[in-house]
């Protein structure tokens, strides 16, 4: 059998845990299995490399500084499977063999990933490749992110790519539990789950798996989530069933909406971005814009609603043409990406007709070359959430 097996953060947190995963990993191979590992950064390196940027950087950098976690983890495997007599290769960003590419927005270039996650399964036979997660190459040879989470990712794109006939994550708990054992009392593993109940509890927070790798599991691909203390790869744990069709994600969090009125919006250049910077000033992150002729509308978490609103406001009394600031909120987004969705015409009417006609107020919609948000108010999310649901089922 052909696997891909992904250690999470939580698996490679110690040397002994380190151990075990290479314990684990030499079993397989014994028991004659081709394995293709992909490793996270050990325990929690990346959150504190992050929080050590305290100071300005650009995207390449900070990418490289993120990197190490991960560089260091596949440099320990190694070196562990090493010692037990398997025959193992490190690859990271810059290597002649590296995998996953992405393209000028960021995104995976998925036809090369492709053709390079082929090229390495052919080379499967007796090397144990130990790929960093998370990482990834831009076409000018620049390290990249897959995003938070995202080894996950990388893990089960390859499983797809390298056309693997399972694809294990390993973490520390028994798999998709009931709930979140960190949390709840008595939580126990739910054995089986499919992509799309699995897609709601990790939009939800559930971390076991990132949504985001969901994407990348197809029909045949088998997905496993196990314990790293197991030992024992290719048994137990959850099973995720089925196939990803389309991604919906509903923003966890309620946002509040924010908008400017004044005559000027529509004919005076640079106040979209005087009126961000007033909310940037403040590390504001903004969720959401929509612009209309007299107005214009940014969607910021509920919780710093009271700043933006106090930091719009001073813009909009010393700037004669602006008139007035408002905030509504809680506010729900329903995002809707992936698949096919760019090359469907007609798919923005399937998705908000069925909202109107269940009496669902549609309070913005936001159409991107990819993507479709819509704001609804925060009581009516389940139900719109259900209704859009529906049309990708
Ligand atoms: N429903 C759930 N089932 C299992 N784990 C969950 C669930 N919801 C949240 N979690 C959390 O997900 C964590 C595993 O994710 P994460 O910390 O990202 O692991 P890793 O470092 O292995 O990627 C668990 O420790 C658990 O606290
Ligand atoms: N190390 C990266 C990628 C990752 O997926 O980590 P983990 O497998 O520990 O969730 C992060 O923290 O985002």
């Amino acid at each position: 059998m052909r696997v891909v097996a992904k250690f999470g953060g939580t698996s490679l947190g110690s040397g002994d845990r380190i151990e075990r995963a290479a314990d684990s990993v030499a079993n397989a191979v014994a028991a004659g299995h081709e394995i293709a590992v992909v490793a996270s950064a050990m325990g929690s390196t990346t959150d504190d490399l992050l929080e050590d940027i305290t100071f300005e950087t650009n995207d390449e950098d900070r990418a490289e500084i993120v990197s190490m976690g991960e560089r260091t983890s596949v440099r320990m495997l190694k070196a562990a499977l090493a010692v037990r007599d398997i025959d193992a290769v490190f690859l990271e960003p810059g290597h002649p063999d590296w995998p996953v590419i992405t393209n000028e927005v960021g995104e995976v270039d998925i036809e090369e990933t492709r053709r390079r996650a082929a090229a390495l399964a052919d080379r499967l036979d007796g090397v144990v490749p130990i790929v960093t997660g998370f990482l990834a190459e831009d076409h000018a040879g620049n390290v990249t992110t897959l995003g938070r989470g995202g080894s996950d990712t990388t893990a089960v794109m390859l499983g797809n790519y390298m056309n693997a006939d399972e694809v294990v994550i390993v973490t520390d708990v028994e798999g998709v539990m009931t709930g979140d054992p960190r949390v709840v009392e008595g939580a126990r593993n739910v054995g089986r789950i499919t992509v799309d109940e699995l897609r709601n509890l990790s939009f939800r927070g559930a971390e076991v798996v990132a949504p985001s790798a969901l994407s990348y599991k197809d029909e045949n691909l088998v997905v496993r989530v196990v314990h790293y203390q197991h030992g024992d790869l290719l048994r137990g744990g959850t099973q995720i069933e089925g196939q990803f069709e389309s991604l919906i994600d509903m923003r966890e969090t309620p946002l509040a909406c924010l908008t400017v009125a004044g005559r000027a919006i529509r004919n005076r250049p640079g106040i979209l971005s005087e009126l961000a910077d007033a909310l940037r000033e403040d590390s504001i992150n903004i969720d959401a814009v929509a612009s209309g002729m007299d107005s214009v509308t940014f969607y910021v978490d509920v919780d710093v609603a009271e700043r933006a609103e106090a930091l719009l406001h001073e813009r909009v009394v010393s700037d004669e043409a602006l008139s007035s600031v408002s905030v509504a909120d809680p506010i729900a987004v329903i995002r809707v990406t992936g698949g096919e969705l760019p090359n469907q015409s007609g798919v923005i009417q399937e998705i908000i007709s069925p909202l109107a006609e269940s009496g669902i107020n549609i309070i913005d919609l936001i159409t991107s070359a990819t993507s479709v948000a819509v704001f609804v108010e925060w009581e009516d999310r389940e139900s719109a959430l259900r209704i859009v649901q529906q049309r990708f089922d």
